[in-house]
């Protein structure tokens, strides 16, 4: 079997605490199977502008080219937060530059965990839907785009092949789900919006086993805390994508326990939590792993189809949440040492 290269961008704050953990529970699920793979990692985000200048290094893009899948945990911070480049302009050069338009964020309730979400367990209970975020365009990258010191502007901007290839990928997913698709989108307002609905309507054509139904994201914020099992499958814009995981993230306890994956059409699929480097708990060893870990589990199943590897993965975190050892975020006082040595065992059997 040909030998994987994995590119890791450890990120600042707990981003290296999360992803030695990560990294660890990779090479215990891996040891006597036959999967054999190298890490190499790079500079990223503001390791990379203390040590290289900028967030993004062209030798960092190279690699992560080169690279069968990138594991990312995460950027950022108050160190940076003056700098002339921010390490956050990194992290969506490296989202551009691998072609990565799709991102999917799961929200999956773990029934021990759901006790802990401020959420009532039975509006939780049978929560399992996916966020489809379109991640390389929208008001993130849209022109023009200007700061002065009176007027600011960011532009929002769609083209049909942009929705179209993000609603393929969410149609798609919902095919090997419920078969339930909910567009969300501001379409009582944005143009933007009003676009993303007609591509809908007719790639439901293409999927007409799918049920497509519509939701403005206002309403969709409400409606994923009041009643999260409605949604299975849904699509949505950069932006609102990126406040709906966060938000859904409540569901499952914490958000240091979601992973994601951002891909493409060709090259490497990248792996992250959908978090940040949490700088208000960073250097006190109580980060929680599983976002990482988890997101480690999406690269062996995504990536390499290592569902085996995969499915143990999930087991021995799942096992160790209910024994209990869990970080501080999900109610517990283990340390992300304790959490990781457990995982590790239970894999171990
Ligand atoms: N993908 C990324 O790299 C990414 C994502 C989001 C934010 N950021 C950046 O991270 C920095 C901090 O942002 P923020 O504070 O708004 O958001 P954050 O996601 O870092 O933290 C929000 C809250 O969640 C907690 N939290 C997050 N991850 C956790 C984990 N694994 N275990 C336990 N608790 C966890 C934090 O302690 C904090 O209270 C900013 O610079 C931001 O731009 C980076
Ligand atoms: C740090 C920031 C640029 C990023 C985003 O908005 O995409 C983050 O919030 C995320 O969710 O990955
Ligand atoms: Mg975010």
């Amino acid at each position: 079997m040909q030998i994987k290269k994995i590119a890791v961008l450890q990120g600042d704050y707990i981003g290296p605490e999360i992803m030695n953990s990560g990294l660890e529970v990779l090479e215990a699920v891996s040891q006597e199977t036959n999967f054999e793979y190298q890490i190499h990692k790079y500079p990223f985000g503001g390791e990379a502008i203390d040590c290289c200048g900028e967030p993004l290094p062209q030798s960092t893009i190279e690699g992560c080219k080169k690279s069968d899948a990138v594991l990312l945990s995460a950027i950022g911070g108050p160190k940076w937060d003056k700098a002339k480049i921010r390490p956050e302009a990194g992290l969506l050069a490296i989202r551009n530059e691998l072609g990565l338009f799709a991102n999917i964020r799961p929200t999956k309730v773990n029934p021990i965990l759901a006790r802990k979400s401020p959420v009532k367990p039975e509006v939780i209970q049978d929560t399992d839907f996916v966020i489809v975020r379109e991640l390389t365009s929208g008001i993130y990258f849209g022109t023009p785009r200007k700061q002065e010191k009176y007027e600011a502007i960011d532009t929002s901007r769609y083209t049909v092949e942009e929705i179209e290839r993000i609603m393929h990928i969410g149609f798609e997913m919902s095919m090997h789900r419920k078969k339930h698709v909910t567009i969300v989108d501001k379409a009582n307002v944005l143009a933007t919006s009003k676009l993303w609905r007609k591509v809908a309507q007719k790639m439901n054509n293409d999927y007409p086993e799918v049920v497509v139904d519509y939701c403005y994201v206002d309403a969709a914020a409400m409606k994923i805390i009041t009643q999260p099992s409605f949604f299975d499958v849904v699509i949505t814009a950069n932006l609102f994508g990126d406040i709906l995981s966060d938000e859904a993230s409540v569901l499952t306890g914490s958000l240091g326990t979601i992973p994601s994956m951002s891909t493409g059409v060709t090259g490497p699929s990248l792996y992250e939590p959908i978090h940040g480097s949490a700088p208000d708990i960073a250097g006190r060893g109580i980060a929680d792993p599983i976002s990482m870990i988890q997101s480690i589990e999406m690269m062996l199943r995504e990536s390499f189809g290592e569902y085996e590897l995969a499915d143990r993965i999930t087991n021995a975190v799942e096992q160790a949440i209910t024994k209990g050892i869990v970080t501080p975020d999900l109610g517990g006082t283990a340390t992300t040492k304790e959490v990781t040595t457990q995982i590790i065992e239970n894999l171990r059997g």
